[in-house]
């Protein structure tokens, strides 16, 4: 296996969980696309798109993370990623959006694909139907993976792929600090609730499975990116 960032020992292990969905999701055709420039700028910008209206529910889910806080600890990291998704990473929407001549408002009223919907209804309900850490459980592969994909593309991308700003979004400091801090929160949230002991719990299994789902679906966004080219 190749080397990828630390976030962790949960998201080590969940990660190993996902077997072959892993790879689906961050070594998809459609990441291959942006590191070496080759995917078509139709694709990347339907799934642009897409993603302003993923990230408005995924600040959302984030926030049912802050009210299924219970330490400050974890008040201050679900705070400060949903302050860090709607007033950092959705600019790079924004942004690149409006250089070709797309507005904020046509973004916030596009119509939500189904394998989007399915996504983020997806990550909610594992959060009204649990605690923290089953929010979590889905949360992660968003993060995580971008967080992962984006120092990947870091180091391998070609020069002068004209997908560099979204790379540099996701391998910058500033995400990966977020990444670092969200990993380190979701050992102790899971270590608080389930015990140091807590890969011979009955839960785990369960919470294996709702990170793999989420890997699944958001292999499934890529798929989408890419059927927009079509
Ligand atoms: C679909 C998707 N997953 C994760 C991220 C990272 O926040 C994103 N912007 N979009």
């Amino acid at each position: 296996m190749t080397a990828h960032p630390d976030y962790g020992r949960a998201y080590q292990l969940w990660r190993q969980a996902s077997g072959k969905a892993w790879d689906l999701y961050a070594r998809h055709a459609f990441v291959e696309g942006l590191k070496d420039g080759t995917l078509p700028k139709e694709a990347f910008l339907h799934y642009l798109i897409q993603d302003y209206v993923f990230l408005i529910h995924f600040s959302r889910a984030w926030a049912l993370a802050v009210v299924k806080s219970e330490s400050l600890e974890e008040l201050k990291i679900a705070s400060g990623t949903v302050n860090a998704l709607v007033n950092f990473e959705m600019q790079l929407h924004v942004g690149i959006c409006a250089e070709h001549g797309i507005s904020e408002e046509q973004l916030f009223e596009a119509e939500e694909e189904f394998a989007n919907l399915a996504y983020t209804r997806y990550v909610l309900d594992a959060g009204q139907n649990g605690d923290l850490v089953d929010l979590l459980a889905a949360l992660m592969p968003c993060v995580l993976g971008y967080g992962e994909i984006g120092e990947r593309l870091g180091r391998e991308a070609t020069e002068g792929t004209p997908y560099q700003q979204w790379i540099d979004t996701y391998a910058g400091e500033e995400f990966q600090d977020v990444c670092r801090d969200v990993g380190s929160m979701l050992d102790r949230a899971v270590a608080a609730r389930i015990g140091d002991d807590f890969e011979s719990s009955p839960r785990w299994a369960k919470l294996c499975e709702r990170f793999t789902m989420a890997t699944k679906l958001e292999a499934g966004f890529w798929d989408m990116g890419m059927a927009g080219a079509d």
